[in-house]
Formats: structure tokens, sequence, C-alpha cells
């Protein structure tokens, strides 16, 4: 029987802390302000878009979103984060993805106030964190969240075999990095990778962000081998799954995430963590 490491619980955890940081940055007059930007009509991302706003708005913070059609030009878009990086009131901005294929996501992303990135995709910020740099700086939320519950487990990073199953921007790299800056070894798998299933097998940490349900099975997993589950798959009969086939790896993991309820309320809280901290890098770092 593994440990079932609950991200709603440990998220409610963070919330409550940021909940108190945002109470005492009010009280010093400067209230955590967080701009969404959602292009298009994507069902699945306003979803995403509307519980964070919600839960932003519970935690205290200072909450926007500007919605532009799905037809928007490159030049609005642009246009609409230059307010947001000029805006005093906002101290954290979010491009929600995927963006319309029409439009070059990266070099948006590029013009973000690296300070109010808090998603923590701008080149910059990407580089410092896979430079391992120090000071501070804003990473992508999902990662930062698997390595929250991963220290919640006291999880030995050092020496530990990692292995992540997917290599997007928003998930394997920048993790990857969060466990190489912590000695682990890892190893990244995307679709072309030669004996995928036996490299899985060796890691003391499988994490798998593929968007493929039953991607990883029983015979996959090393004995022992902590389960990180990212994937968020909506069947057709409307139940939401991972890319772990749950049922037959739980009885042989340490410990397991559940969908839902695993990373996915850890990314929410670990972006109004995030947010808070944008905020208060703003008065020090400036
Ligand atoms: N819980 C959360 O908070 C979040 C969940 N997600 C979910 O995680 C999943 C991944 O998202 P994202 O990172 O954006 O995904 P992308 O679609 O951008 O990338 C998928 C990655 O998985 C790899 N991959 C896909 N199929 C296979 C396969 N059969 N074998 C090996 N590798 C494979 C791809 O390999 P290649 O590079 O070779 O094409 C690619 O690197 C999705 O289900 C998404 O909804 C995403 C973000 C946050
Ligand atoms: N700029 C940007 N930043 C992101 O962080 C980002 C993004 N774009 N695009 C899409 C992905 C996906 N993502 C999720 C967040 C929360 C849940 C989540 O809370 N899931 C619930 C279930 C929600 C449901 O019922 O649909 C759970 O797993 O329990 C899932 C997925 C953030 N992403």
């Amino acid at each position: 029987m593994a440990t079932l490491i609950d991200g709603k619980r440990l998220a409610q955890l963070e919330n409550d802390k940021t909940a108190r940081r945002v109470a005492a940055l009010r009280a010093s007059g400067i209230t955590p302000g967080l701009a969404v930007i959602l292009v298009g009509d994507d069902p699945a991302s306003q979803v995403y878009v509307r519980s964070k706003q919600r839960k932003a708005r519970e935690l205290g913070i200072y909450s926007v979103q500007t919605t532009l059609p799905a037809t928007a030009q490159q030049a609005e878009v642009a246009a609409v984060i230059d307010a947001y990086n000029h805006d005093e009131r906002i101290h954290a901005i979010l491009v929600q993805s995927p963006l319309p294929a029409h439009l070059d996501e990266q070099a948006l992303v590029a013009m973000i106030d690296p300070a109010k990135d808090v998603d923590g995709f701008h080149p910059l910020n990407v580089g410092k964190l896979y430079n391992h740099l120090p000071g501070h700086y804003p990473v992508a939320c999902t990662p930062r969240g698997i390595i929250t519950m991963l220290d919640t487990l006291n999880f030995e990073y050092a020496g530990a075999r990692a292995v992540i199953v997917g290599r997007s921007i928003l998930v394997g790299r920048p993790l990857q990095a969060l466990l190489v800056n912590r000695n682990a070894t890892v190893t990244m798998i995307g679709r072309r990778t030669k004996a995928a299933a036996a490299l899985m097998k060796t890691a003391d940490l499988l994490v798998v962000a593929a968007g493929q349900p039953q991607l990883v099975t029983a015979a996959m997993v090393k004995p022992g081998a902590v389960v990180i589950d990212v994937g968020i798959n909506r069947l057709a009969d409307g139940h939401l799954v991972g890319d772990v086939d749950f049922a037959a790896v739980e009885p042989l993991a340490q410990a397991i995430t559940p969908v839902p309820g695993g990373v996915g309320p850890m990314t929410i809280a670990s972006l109004m963590t995030q947010t808070v901290d944008l905020a208060e890098w703003s008065q020090t770092d400036a």
C-alpha cells in the first residue's frame, strides 16, 4: 500500500499560509495583484482560469482577467501584456497556454516583465533556473508544486534516479532543472525514446506528464518508487484520469499522487504563493 500524496490537503495548507502572507502585505499597504490573459474559448482553459481567479480572490489577492477572441492578433495580445507590465497594481502576469496556433507564444512570454512572470516561463527566469543561479526568481508552478509534495515526503533527492516522461516547457524541462539542482540523476523521456519502459523501471522517482491515459502500467514501475502523475485526461464518459494506471501501480509504489486531487491543486497553490512572492520581491529587490 502506497502513501497517498493528498494534493488537495497540501494545497489547502499552502493556501492558508498564502492567505496570512496576503493579509500581512495588505496591512503594510501592498495588495498582491494577479493578471490572467486568456485568448480564445478553449473550454478546459476557461475552467482553469476561472479556478485560478476564484482562488486568488478567496486569498485576498487582487485578481483581474483580460479575455481576447481566438482571432486576436499578436500585437493586440502584446498590448495587453505591455499595459499590465506598467500597471503598479499588478505583480504577476500569466498568459494561459495553449494560445491559438497563429500566435507566437514564446515571443509573447518574452514580453512579460521578468519580475512579473508568475509562470516562470520568461527566458531570463528559465536561464537562471537552468544555471542554478542564486537569488529570487519565479519558477514554473507545476514543477514547484511537485517539489513541495516531495519535500513533505522528505524525499532524498541527492543520488536519486529520477525519470520524467514528457519534456514540455510547462512541466518536464523546468522539473528536470529543479531535480538536477537538487543533485538527482535525471532521465528525460519523449515519444522517440527507445526502451522507455525499461528506463522508467529504473526510477526511484517517476514523474509522468505526457497526456496519455494508462501510459504507465505496473510493469514499468520499480517497487518502492515515488510516482507523480501530472496528466489530466478527460475520458469520453466525463471522468478525469491521469497518465498512470493508478489501480495497478498504487500497490507497488512507496507513494503516489491521485488524479484528480494531486498535482493539479498544488499547481494552483504554487501560483498563488508565487504571486505573493513577486509582490514581496517587488518591494525588496527594487
Ligand atoms: N496537473 C497540472 O497542474 C498540469 C497538468 N498538465 C497535464 O500534463 C499533461 C502534459 O502536459 P504538457 O506538459 O503541457 O504536454 P505537451 O503536450 O506539451 O507535451 C507532452 C510531452 O509528453 C511526451 N509524450 C507524449 N506521449 C508520449 C508517449 N507515449 N511516450 C513518451 N512520451 C510521450 C511528448 O514527447 P515529445 O516531446 O517527444 O513529443 C511531450 O514531451 C497533460 O495531460 C496536461 O493536461 C499540464 C500542466 C499542468
Ligand atoms: N500559463 C499557463 N500556466 C499553467 O499553469 C497552465 C497553463 N498555462 N495551461 C494549462 C495547464 C494545466 N494546468 C492545470 C492547473 C490545475 C489543474 C487542476 O486543478 N486540476 C484538478 C481538477 C480540475 C478539473 O476537475 O478539471 C485536479 O487535478 O484535481 C489542472 C491543470 C495549469 N496549466
